[in-house]
């Protein structure tokens, strides 16, 4: 019976994913707006500055049952004010779907909120490994200098609900206090 090479690569010390087809998303400072807290501070960076970018493999279309998605996110180092970059965040749209993410390299936070609003956050090294809870939003953070780069794995009906933390955002956020990450209320 025949064996065959792995369907694709991922790299597990960059999380760069090679052998298949990837689709990705770009996250610049014009895409984020609203995202940071210090406006000021946001208005001042160049519109085109990358802040994350992310390569993802869909072996099914999106919102199939039963299915799983796979990727990396790769967020740049830098700071919005106080304010560390970081992604957009989500609810999923089945808000019962959990997802499992696994840093490759850098370091940075996993900054969680349930729908009552309570936040916490877990440091992210490399190897380390978290597991979003169902109905829990969810935003990583590059708390270093370096690219901070995690993999993840979702169902593939879990969709995306960013409209929520569009209208509400996180119940705190991730801040360089005395050269320190804090989670402080928002
Ligand atoms: O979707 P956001 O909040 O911009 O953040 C990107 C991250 O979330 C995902 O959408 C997965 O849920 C991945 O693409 C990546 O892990
Ligand atoms: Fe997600």
């Amino acid at each position: 019976m025949e064996i065959s090479a792995p369907q694709f690569v991922t790299d597990w010390k960059t999380g760069v994913v090679t052998g298949t087809e990837v689709q990705g998303v770009e996250r610049r400072v014009s895409d984020l707006g609203g995202v940071f807290a210090d406006e000021g501070a946001f208005s001042q960076l160049r519109p085109d500055r990358l802040v994350y970018r992310t390569a993802c493999v869909f072996p099914v279309p999106e919102g199939t049952e039963g299915g799983v998605f796979w990727g990396t996110t790769f967020i740049e180092p830098g700071t919005v004010g106080a304010e560390y970059f970081m992604t957009k965040g989500h609810f999923h749209a089945k808000a019962d779907r959990m997802e499992a993410y696994f840093t490759f390299g850098g370091t940075g936070l996993l900054v969680l909120m349930d729908t009552a609003r309570n936040c916490w956050a877990e440091e992210m090294t490399p190897g380390s490994t978290h597991l979003i809870p169902p109905y829990t939003a969810h935003r990583t953070v590059n708390t270093g200098d370096d690219v901070f780069s995690f993999g993840a794995c979702w169902p593939s009906d879990a969709g995306h609900d960013y409209d929520s933390i569009a209208e509400s955002g996180f119940s705190a956020r991730a801040l360089r206090v005395d050269g320190i990450p804090r989670l402080v209320p928002a």
